[in-house]
């Protein structure tokens, strides 16, 4: 039964993909799911926050708005997912009765699908590829919005982004996080830095780590990934990663090592501190890899 379950998981994911794939490059397939599909609104690259409705009237009755919405994918339920940004329209927050936030604030109140983390990067994408960098003519994108073609030099352009490797570090007791002047207050993560041209992952987990706290690290293992938008459209690589115990002193001033208990009380806050409480550690919200590598860790020192 489990065999036959997962023979239909996988002929699902196959054909789903292969309709993502065809729709990608079929542009009257892709007019056509957008029909059913459902549509995340930006403004300016800050997305709407609002209950699900569907009511696309006022994206213009000639469709027009709505043909420049961008592929994301597939749902969960099937459902073709697009993103699309309005631009100088702001008088549809009226409309959909909801509010354009600024997406690092919108991604603390972000507790589901990930879809408009990659919407942004996409938007984002769009916005600023207008124009062919050899050639310096106008690039004109396909319905789906996965590529962008240069009018003169026929050069094809897909959606960029950065590789960034991410790091949990643990010395066995503890684990090490750190913080930078730009975080808001108690707020403390792992450690992360992109890859530089020609580095393997393993090569730029322990530059970076050497770089940013002057630890040497061993026993990397591979935990999960995520798109993220932020600084522009990097692709994070999530690992756990140990240090030796008798080589724990660390060079920078704003990282530190924590307890499982003081990881486990800050894992409860829901809040971040305000001016005035007591200092208190804050970690990176739930849909973040950094909060999945430290749930991670903190499972695994309760099976220790
Ligand atoms: N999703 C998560 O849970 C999670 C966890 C940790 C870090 N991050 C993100 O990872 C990103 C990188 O982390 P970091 O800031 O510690 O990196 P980092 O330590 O490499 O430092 C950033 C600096 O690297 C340089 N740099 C080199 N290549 C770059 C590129 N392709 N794009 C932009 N800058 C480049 C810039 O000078 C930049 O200021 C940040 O955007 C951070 O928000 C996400
Ligand atoms: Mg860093």
């Amino acid at each position: 039964n489990s065999f036959f379950c997962h023979c239909l998981f996988y002929r699902d994911i196959y054909y789903f993909s292969y309709i993502i794939t065809s729709t990608h490059e079929d542009d009257e397939a892709c007019a056509a799911a957008l029909k059913d599909g459902r549509i995340f609104l930006f403004h300016h690259l800050s997305p709407l926050l609002q209950l699900w409705t569907r009511n696309y009237s006022s994206l213009g009755s000639d469709g027009s708005l709505l043909k420049e919405s961008v592929l994301i994918g597939c749902s969960e339920q099937n459902q073709a997912q697009f993103c699309l940004d309005v631009g100088k329209n702001a008088a549809l927050e009226e409309n959909f009765k909801g509010n354009f936030i600024d997406l690092r604030k919108a991604f603390f109140l972000l507790d589901g699908p990930e879809a408009p983390l990659v919407s942004q990067a996409l938007l984002r994408w769009h916005q600023t590829s207008r124009f062919c960098s050899a050639t310096g003519q106008p690039t004109q994108r396909n319905q789906a919005g996965s590529q962008r073609v240069c009018s003169s030099s026929s050069t094809i352009y897909y959606p960029k982004m950065s590789t960034v490797a991410v790091v949990l570090v643990s010395d066995g007791k503890r684990c090490l996080l750190g913080r930078q002047s730009s975080f808001p207050r108690g707020l403390y993560s792992v450690l992360a830095g992109f890859c530089d041209m020609g580095e393997t992952l393993e090569e730029a987990l322990c530059r970076e780590v050497a770089e940013e706290v002057g630890l040497e690290i061993q026993s990397i293992s591979y935990s999960s990934s995520q798109h993220w938008p932020f600084p522009h459209s990097s692709f994070m690589l999530g690992c756990h990663a140990s240090v030796s115990p008798a080589h724990t002193q660390v060079k920078l001033e704003d990282a530190r090592w924590f307890t499982v208990e003081e990881i486990t009380h800050a894992l409860q806050v829901k809040t971040p501190p305000r001016r005035g409480d007591p200092p208190s550690l804050w970690l990176p919200p739930k849909p973040a890899l950094a909060n999945r590598l430290i749930r991670e860790w903190v499972e695994r020192q309760d099976r220790t």
